[in-house]
């Protein structure tokens, strides 16, 4: 497994060994000795979530607040999206700052996501399976969000916005602002 640093503090961009023959392929999606010592951390990762979107389909920007706060490592089972990133950690020296990475099943890449962060993709081809590892609960009274189209971060998600299906939940977020002013620092 290769890690590929980002612009962004503690974020990173794992690339997996892909083993291809005649039949197909097969890699690893998640080892913890391998991601303990390619990483340096140490994560516990407690709960596995999959969602599926047709094309256009714009999930997040999604986080959860305080002790609930979640690390993610994320990736692509079926299909490809564009996923973006925000730093919200108000003492993080990348406060403010986004990074997106196309994630698909051709090269398999994975993004982990400190806990911390906004997290939001788009999906790009006609159907997306993503899959992804969370270290902390699901906990619904923690949700909280940025707005898809915040001015501030004035994000590129790479379809046409007459494309985009938005959920109602998400069509009302926060912009970055609000959001990030009531979320604890120390995050
Ligand atoms: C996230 C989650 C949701 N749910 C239930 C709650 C709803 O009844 C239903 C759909 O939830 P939601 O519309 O929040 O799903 P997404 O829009 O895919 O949310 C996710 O999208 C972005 C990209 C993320 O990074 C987060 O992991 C997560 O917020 O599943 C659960 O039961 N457990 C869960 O962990």
């Amino acid at each position: 497994m290769e890690l590929q640093k980002t612009p962004l503090n503690d974020c990173f961009v794992l690339k997996p060994n892909v083993f291809r023959d005649e039949r197909g392929l097969f890699y690893e999606t998640y080892n913890q000795k391998v991601f303990e010592k390619t990483t340096g951390l140490n994560v516990d990762f407690v709960q596995d979530n999959q969602s599926v979107s047709s094309k256009g389909v714009l999930r997040g920007l999604h986080f959860q607040r305080g002790e609930m706060a979640q690390a993610k490592l994320v990736r692509v089972v079926k299909g490809k999206v564009l996923d973006i990133i925000v730093d919200i950690r108000k003492d993080s020296a990348t406060f403010g700052k986004s990074f997106s990475v196309v994630l698909d099943d051709v090269e398999h890449l994975q993004l982990f996501v400190p806990r911390g962060f906004a997290h939001g993709f788009i999906t790009l081809s006609e159907q997306s399976i993503f899959s992804y590892k969370c270290d902390n609960y699901y906990d619904k009274a923690s949700e909280s969000g940025i707005i898809y189209n915040d001015a501030t971060l004035a994000l590129d998600w790479h379809l046409p916005s007459e494309e985009f299906i938005i959920s109602e939940k998400d069509l009302e977020l926060p912009n970055f602002g609000e959001a990030v002013s009531h979320y604890p620092s120390n995050s």
